[in-house]
């Protein structure tokens, strides 16, 4: 059987990084270094390290950190004040707010407070609305980090069947009006679509963005597609030993595919730099 060829986020995104270092060295005019505000809420474990983990990345690069740990006690109006407060700071070009929200906090509603220029995230209905309209904006991290790790493949999307498994507004709906932006014919399914193998086995390009483990099986794909599993969710075996595992079978699905992500080391690591990305990118946009 052909070997699958693994598409190397991990690798990539630590490329990307070192590029971006570069352009930021360069950027001596502005005076000041681009800056980034996470704002996270509470100690949910999961979050605290990909927040450490944006920071860490962000002081590899040179970009500032202005990022703020609240407790789980901070109320919506403090949040949106500190929003406000970030808004106004001239050293600082991109703010995010770490998902998921403890349940009494509003998280969209703390997005419509971020200057639609300043959302590192690409989540602003503003940069949503950019997208859908195929205008220049800040575009979804993890969305962004498929394609661009696509794009470094070659891998053809053109007149293409995409099939993208999940729903949501952080991955699935943008990702889907990326590709189709790609001239790929997109179709969103998601775990509620009955007989979801007959639609993924169409897929030339499958993605699962569910967030369920083993939900996307060998027989449910294509031979030769490409498979994308933005999936990342810790699980416990009965040793008590966890490990992160996507929404791919990836032993069985790696004997059908042509391509395939691992989990650690795919879309995680290319969210990330395209989050420092957009920052820069915005940093840039904001001083021109
Ligand atoms: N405001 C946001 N919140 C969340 C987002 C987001 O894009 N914006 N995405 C996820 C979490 N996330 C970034 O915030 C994220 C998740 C995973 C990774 C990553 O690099 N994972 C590594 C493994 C890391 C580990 O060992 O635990 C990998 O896949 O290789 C980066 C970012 C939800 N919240």
């Amino acid at each position: 059987m052909k070997q699958t060829q693994l598409l190397d986020g991990k690798a990539l995104a630590q490329r990307l990084q070192s590029e971006l270092k570069e352009q930021i060295q360069k950027q001596t005019l502005i005076g000041r270094p681009p800056g980034l505000a996470v704002l996270m809420v509470g100690d949910n474990p999961a979050s605290a390290a990909y927040v450490r983990n944006k920071e860490r990345a962000c002081t590899n690069v040179g970009i500032a950190s202005f990022g703020q740990h609240f407790g789980v006690e901070v109320t919506q109006s403090q949040l949106e004040e500190t929003i406000h407060r970030l808004n106004q700071d001239e050293r600082v070009d991109g703010i995010l707010v770490q998902l998921p929200l403890p349940e009494h906090l509003d998280g969209v509603a703390l997005l419509h407070q971020i200057d639609p220029d300043k959302d590192a995230d690409g989540l602003h209905p503003t940069n949503l609305g950019r997208l859908v309209r195929g205008e220049q904006g800040l575009r979804s991290c993890t969305p962004a980090g498929v394609m661009r790790l696509l794009q470094e493949y070659q891998i053809p999307l053109k007149g293409k069947q995409a099939v993208v498994v999940g729903r949501s507004i952080l991955v699935g709906k943008p990702l889907a009006l990326m590709l189709l932006e790609a001239d790929a014919t997109v179709t969103i399914a998601h775990s509620r679509s009955p007989d979801l193998g007959s639609i993924t086995q169409s897929a030339d390009i499958l993605v699962g963005a569910v967030g369920r483990p083993g939900l996307i099986t060998a027989d449910m794909v294509k031979s030769g597609a490409v498979v994308v599993d933005v999936g990342i969710t810790r699980v416990t075996d009965a040793s008590g030993t966890s490990r992160l595992v996507g929404d791919v079978d990836f032993d069985a699905v790696q004997n059908v595919a042509e391509y395939i992500t691992p989990v650690p080391g795919g879309i995680g690591p290319m969210t990330v730099a395209m989050l420092l990305q957009n920052t820069f990118t915005s940093y840039l946009q904001r001083h021109q």
